[in-house]
C-alpha cells in the first residue's frame, strides 16, 4: 500500500479569530509584446489605469482591481505589493494562496516561478518568481523574527486530465503513482492521500526541489507558448512554529501557502493542439470552466457551489469561499490578436473579485492537546473500522453483494483514513523531534550562557562595589565644589565691600572738591578786595584830580600842599601796587599748592582705588584660578572615571561577543552533530518506515487477497450459499486476524505515542523548568543591566549637573567679578575725568584769576599813570605878586632885585584832556569774550559778581579821591558786608 498522507494540516483545533470578511485580492498583469505579436504587427489593445486601478481593453474600461501592473512591473514590486504580507500571515498560522490566472502564454509561470535560469536566489536573477522569492522569504522572516522552533515542509502535486500527481515523488518512472483525493470528513477542505511532504532545513534544500518538481511538470510546445504548462501545479508550504508562552505552555502555530500556477486556458484551434494536446487542452479548459462556474456560483450566492465537479475546484476549495487568504493574479497579453482570450480572462478576473473569505487563524495548540487530537482521531477512525467490519459481517450473510462492495470501499476509505492519521501523526512527531532537537540546542546553550550569568553577576557585583566608591569620591567633590562656593560667595561679599569702601572714597572726593570750590570762593573774595582797593584807588585819582582842581581855586598854597600830599600818596599807590602784585603771587602760590594738593589727593585716591581693585582682582584671580584648576581636575576625574565606565563598558561588551564568538563553532559544531544524528535518524526512520511500508504493504496484500478471496466466495455463494458460509466464517477469522494484527500495529504505534507523551510531559516539565529559569535569568540579565545603566546614567547625570552648576557658579563668579571690575574701572576712570576736569577748569580758573588779576593790575597801573599824567599836565607858574605877569626869570631877576618873593601859580589843564580811568567792563573784557573764553556758567557768574561789585564800589567812591587808610579799612569791610547783603 501506498504510503498515505494528508495535505491539509488545519486540525479540529482551529479557531476563527476573526468574523470579518475578507474578499479576493485580484490583480491583472500585462506582459510585454512577444516576438510573434510583434511579427505579425498586432497593436496594443490593453491599457493600464495606475490612477483607477483599472484596464481599459479597446477602451472599455474593467476594474477597480487590488492592483494592475504594466509591462514594466517588476517581480519584485509584484511579490512585495501581494505576496510579502502573506508570508507573515502564513507564520501568524493563517493558511494563504496565491493563483495565477490566465491565456496560455500570458505569464503565469512567469509570474509564479519566474524566468528560465539556474540563479540560486531572487539577488541573483530579477526574473525570479513568486514561488521562490516566498520560499526565500518565509526561511528570511522566521530568522528575523527570532524564531527558534520551527518545521518547515513542502509538497509540489500537478494535475494533469483531472489526475494528481507528486511532483516530489521519489519513483523516477514515466509511470507515476496517482494520488487520491477524499473528503476531510471534520472539515471544509480535502485530504491527499500519500503526496510527500519533504521537511526543509534550509532555502537550498527548497531550491533543489523547485527545480527537481519543475522539471517533473509536463510541459509542451504549442504555437502559443514554446513552454506550455500543460497541467495545473500546486506549491504547499507547511510551516509549523513552535513556542512557549510566559506561562510555560507549549504551543504550535500552522499556517500554509498554496502557490498555485494554473494551466492556460486555450482556444484549441490557435494552439494547433492536436491528438493528446488537444485531449489536455479539452481537460485543462474542462477544470477551468469548473472554475469559472465555482467563482459564479460564489459571487452569485448559489445554494450549490459545484467544487466536486473538478480535481482542481476540490483541491481550491478553501481557498474559494473558504477560510484562507486568497490572491488572484490574471495575466494578460497586451496584443489586439487575443482581444477576446483577454476579455473573458477580465471578466473572470472582475467576477472573483467578488468571492469573499473568512479568513481563519490556526489556532496555537500545545504538542499534548494534538497527540490527544490524534489519539481521539486514531480510536474513533478504530471504532468506525471495527463497525464497518462488523457491518460487513451482518451484510455479506444477508445483504446484496452491491451492498458487501460499498462497505468494503468504506472499509478501505477508513483504512487509509487511519493511515492517513497515523502518516501525519508521524509527521509531526518528526517535527517535533526535530524541535525538541533545537530546542536540546536552546538548552545546553542556555546552560552556557547560565554559567556566563554567574560570571556577569559576579562582575556586576564587583562594578558596583567600583561604582560605590565613585560615588563617595564623587560626592566627595560634591563637598568640594559646596566649600568653593561658600568661599566664591566670601570673596564676592569682600568685594561688594571694597565697592562700598570706593563709593566713600568717592564721597571723601567729592567733599574734597567742594573745599576746592569753597577755596575758589575764598579767591574770589581776595580778588574782589583787590578790586575794591583798584577802585579805590580810582577813586583816589578821580578825586585827588578834583581836588586838584579846587586846589587851583585855593591857589599857590594849596598847590605846593597838594605837591607835598601827592608825593606820598604816589608813594602808597607804589605800595598798594607792590602788595597787590605780591598778593597776588601769594595767591598764585596758594591755589597752586592748594592744586598740587588736590591733585595728590586725587593721586592718591587713584592709587588707592587701583590698589584695591589690584588687590580684588589678584584675589578673584586667585580665586578663579584655584577653581578653574579644580574643575579641570574634576573634569579630568570625570572623565577618567566616564572613560573608566565606558572601557568597562567595552569591556563587557567584548566579553560578550567573545562569548558569542566562542560559542558560534561550537554551536556550529552542534549543529553539525545535531544534522549528523539527524541524517542517522532520518536513516532510522527511513528504515522503520521502510518496515512500516512494508508491513502496510503485507496487511494491504492480505486485505487485497481476502478481497478476492471474497470475490471468489460471493460467486460461490450464489451457488452454495450455505457451504460457502462456512468458508465464509474461516475467511473472515483471517480477515479479523489480519485486521487484529493491524490493530495490533496500530496500537504499538499507539503505545509509541503514548510513552512519547509520557517522555513529552517530562519534557514538558523540564522545559517549563527551563523557562522559568530562562525567564528568570533574562529578567535578571536584564535587571543587571538596566541597574547598570541606570547607574551609568545616574552618574553622568549628577556629574553633568555637578559640572553644569559649577559651571554656572563660576560663570556667575566670573560676571559678578567682570561687572564689579568693570563698576570699579568706570568708577576710576568717571573719578579721574571727575578729577581731571576739576583740575582743568581749577587750572582755568587759576589762569582767568591770573589773568584777571593782571588786568586790575594793568588798570591800576593805567589809572595811576592816568593819575600821574594828570598831575603832570599841572604846569606851576611863578606869578608877579603885584600881579604883573613876568616871566619867571625876570621875576626872579626882579625878586632879587626889589625883594619880593615870588608865587607860584598852577595851571590845570582843561578837563576835555584829561583821560578817565578804563570801565570795570573794558577791563575785565567783554561778557560775550567771557563766554568764548571761560566755559562755565559759575565762572561767568563770578565775573558778573565782580563787575556789579567794581561799579557798585566806584559809584561809591566817586567823591573821595585820597581816603585815609582807617577809611579805606572802614570802607572795605562796610563794602563786605553789603557785598553779603546784597548776596543774600
Ligand atoms: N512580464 C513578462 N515579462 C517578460 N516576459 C514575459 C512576461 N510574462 C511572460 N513572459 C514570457 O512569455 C512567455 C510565456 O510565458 P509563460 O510560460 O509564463 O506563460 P504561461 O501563461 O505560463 O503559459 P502556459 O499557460 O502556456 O503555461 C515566456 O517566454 C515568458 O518568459
Amino acid at each position: 500500500m501506498a504510503e498515505l498522507s494528508r495535505m491539509d494540516l488545519t486540525m479540529s483545533t482551529r479557531k476563527k479569530v476573526s468574523e470579518t470578511t475578507s474578499n479576493l485580492r485580484v490583480a491583472v498583469r500585462v506582459r510585454p509584446m512577444n516576438g510573434t505579436e510583434r511579427s505579425e504587427k498586432c497593436s496594443t489593445i490593453v491599457k493600464v489605469d495606475k490612477g483607477k486601478s483599472s484596464i481599459d481593453l479597446k477602451s472599455k474600461p474593467f476594474g477597480p482591481f487590488f492592483r494592475v501592473y504594466d509591462t514594466d512591473t517588476t517581480q519584485a514590486d509584484i511579490y512585495a505589493d501581494l505576496v510579502s504580507s502573506q508570508i507573515k500571515k502564513v507564520i501568524a498560522g493563517f493558511n494563504c494562496t496565491v493563483f495565477a490566472y490566465g491565456q496560455t502564454g500570458t505569464g503565469k509561470t512567469f509570474t509564479m516561478e519566474g524566468g528560465r535560469t539556474d540563479a540560486k536566489s531572487s539577488q541573483d536573477d530579477p526574473s525570479t518568481g513568486i514561488i521562490p522569492r516566498a520560499v526565500e522569504d518565509i526561511f528570511e522572516q522566521l530568522e528575523t523574527s527570532g524564531c527558534e522552533e520551527y518545521s518547515l515542509r513542502v509538497s509540489y502535486v500537478e494535475l494533469y486530465n483531472e489526475e494528481l500527481f507528486d511532483l516530489l515523488a521519489s519513483s523516477e518512472s514515466d509511470d507515476r503513482e496517482r494520488l487520491r483525493i477524499f473528503d476531510d470528513p471534520h472539515k471544509k477542505g480535502v485530504i491527499v492521500s500519500g503526496v510527500e511532504e519533504v521537511p526543509v532545513r534550509n532555502r537550498s534544500d527548497v531550491f533543489k526541489l523547485l527545480q527537481l518538481g519543475a522539471e517533473k511538470r509536463r510541459t509542451a510546445a504549442t504555437l502559443m507558448n514554446m513552454h506550455s504548462s500543460r497541467s495545473h501545479s500546486l506549491f504547499m508550504v507547511n510551516v509549523v512554529v513552535r513556542e512557549n508562552t510566559n506561562t510555560g505552555e507549549e504551543l504550535v502555530k500552522q499556517g500554509k501557502l498554496n502557490l498555485v500556477d494554473l494551466a492556460g486556458s486555450e482556444n484549441i484551434g490557435r494552439s494547433g493542439a492536436q491528438g493528446n494536446r488537444a485531449k489536455e487542452a479539452g481537460s485543462i479548459n474542462q477544470s477551468l470552466l469548473t472554475l469559472g462556474r465555482v467563482i459564479r456560483s460564489l459571487t452569485t450566492n448559489a445554494q450549490h457551489v459545484p467544487y466536486r465537479e473538478s480535481k482542481l475546484t476540490r483541491l481550491l476549495q478553501d481557498s474559494l469561499g473558504g477560510s484562507t487568504i486568497t490572491s488572484l493574479i490574471a495575466t494578460l497579453s497586451p496584443s489586439s490578436s487575443n482581444f477576446e482570450e483577454s476579455q473573458s480572462t477580465l471578466e473572470y478576473a472582475m467576477r472573483a473579485a467578488n468571492i469573499k473569505n473568512k479568513p481563519v487563524c490556526n489556532t496555537k495548540v500545545s504538542k499534548k492537546t494534538i497527540l490527544k487530537e490524534f489519539a481521539d482521531e486514531i480510536e474513533k477512525l478504530r471504532r468506525d473500522l471495527r463497525a464497518a467490519r462488523e457491518k460487513n459481517g451482518v451484510f455479506i450473510s444477508q445483504e446484496s453483494h452491491e451492498e458487501y462492495q460499498r462497505n468494503a470501499e468504506k472499509v478501505n476509505e477508513l483504512e487509509e483514513q487511519l493511515l492517513c492519521e497515523v502518516d501525519r501523526l508521524r509527521k509531526l512527531m518528526e517535527d517535533m523531534t526535530y524541535m525538541d532537537e533545537q530546542y536540546q540546542q536552546l538548552y545546553e546553550r542556555k546552560g552556557a550562557l547560565e554559567k556566563r550569568l554567574e560570571e556577569r553577576i559576579r562582575e556586576c557585583a564587583v562594578k558596583s562595589k567600583e561604582l560605590a566608591d565613585t560615588n563617595d569620591v564623587l560626592n566627595k567633590h560634591i563637598e568640594a565644589i559646596g566649600l568653593m562656593h561658600t568661599a566664591s560667595l566670601k570673596s564676592f561679599k569682600q568685594l561688594v565691600q571694597a565697592q562700598e569702601a570706593a563709593d566713600e572714597m568717592k564721597t571723601d572726593l567729592g567733599a574734597f572738591w567742594r573745599k576746592v570750590d569753597e577755596m575758589a570762593v575764598a579767591d574770589d573774595l581776595h580778588k574782589e578786595m583787590i578790586e575794591t582797593l583798584t577802585r579805590k584807588m580810582n577813586s583816589f585819582i578821580q578825586s585827588t584830580s578834583e581836588q586838584v582842581e579846587a586846589l587851583t581855586s585855593d591857589g599857590k598854597d594849596a598847590t605846593a600842599k597838594i605837591v607835598e600830599n601827592v608825593d606820598p600818596h604816589v608813594s602808597t599807590i607804589e605800595a598798594i601796587s607792590q602788595s597787590i602784585n605780591k598778593s597776588v603771587g601769594e595767591m598764585r602760590s596758594t591755589t597752586s599748592s592748594a592744586f598740587r594738593k588736590g591733585t595728590e589727593i586725587e593721586n592718591e585716591a587713584v592709587e588707592k582705588i587701583n590698589e584695591i581693585a589690584q588687590e580684588n582682582l589678584e584675589k578673584w584671580n586667585a580665586v578663579l584660578k584655584s577653581s578653574s584648576e579644580y574643575y579641570k581636575a574634576h573634569s579630568a576625574r570625570s572623565e577618567e572615571f566616564s572613560k573608566q565606565l565606558t572601557d568597562k563598558l567595552d569591556e563587557i561588551k567584548k566579553q560578550i561577543s567573545d562569548f558569542a564568538e566562542d560559542f558560534r563553532p561550537l554551536l556550529a559544531e552542534i549543529r553539525n552533530t545535531t544534522s549528523v544524528n539527524l541524517e542517522k535518524r532520518t536513516e532510522q526512520d527511513t528504515a522503520i518506515t521502510n518496515d512500516v511500508k512494508t508491513t502496510c504493504l503485507n496487511v494491504t496484500e492480505g486485505v487485497r487477497a481476502l478481497l478476492l478471496q471474497l470475490e471468489q466466495l460471493s460467486v460461490r455463494i450464489e451457488d452454495n450459499h450455505e457451504e460457502q458460509l462456512i468458508i465464509d466464517q474461516n475467511n473472515q477469522e483471517s480477515v479479523l486476524s489480519t485486521i487484529n494484527t493491524a490493530e495490533n500495529v496500530v496500537q504499538s504505534v499507539e503505545d509509541m505515542i503514548e510513552e512519547q507523551c509520557d517522555t513529552k510531559e517530562i519534557d514538558e516539565k523540564a522545559q517549563s523548568d527551563l523557562q522559568g529559569i530562562d525567564l528568570d535569568y533574562e529578567t535578571t540579565i536584564q535587571e543587571a543591566k538596566e541597574k547598570s545603566l541606570e547607574g551609568a546614567e545616574e552618574m553622568k547625570k549628577v556629574t553633568r549637573g555637578l559640572l553644569d552648576k559649577t559651571e554656572a557658579n563660576r560663570k556667575e563668579a566670573t560676571c559678578a567679578v567682570d561687572s564689579i571690575l568693570t563698576r570699579i574701572s568706570v568708577d576710576s576712570e568717571t573719578c579721574q575725568t571727575t578729577g581731571e576736569e576739576v583740575k582743568k577748569s581749577c587750572d582755568e580758573s587759576s589762569e582767568n584769576i591770573s589773568s584777571m588779576l593782571q588786568k586790575f593790575g594793568e588798570s591800576s597801573k593805567k589809572a595811576t599813570e592816568v593819575a600821574l599824567e594828570a598831575i603832570s599836565k599841572i604846569e606851576i607858574k611863578f606869578v608877579d605878586p603885584s600881579g604883573n605877569p613876568f616871566s619867571f626869570f625876570l621875576y626872579a631877576i626882579l625878586s632879587i632885585s626889589v625883594n619880593v618873593p615870588p608865587r607860584i601859580v598852577p595851571t590845570y589843564p582843561d578837563s576835555t584832556e584829561l583821560k578817565s580811568p578804563p570801565e570795570p567792563e573794558e577791563l575785565l573784557g567783554s561778557e560775550e569774550d567771557d563766554d568764548k573764553l571761560v566755559e562755565g556758567e559759575e565762572l561767568a557768574k563770578k565775573k558778573r559778581r565782580v563787575t556789579s561789585f567794581v561799579r557798585r564800589d566806584s559809584l561809591l567812591d566817586t567823591t573821595n579821591i585820597f581816603l585815609s587808610p582807617s577809611t579805606i579799612q572802614k570802607r572795605r569791610e562796610a563794602t563786605i558786608d553789603e557785598e553779603e547783603d546784597f548776596e543774600n
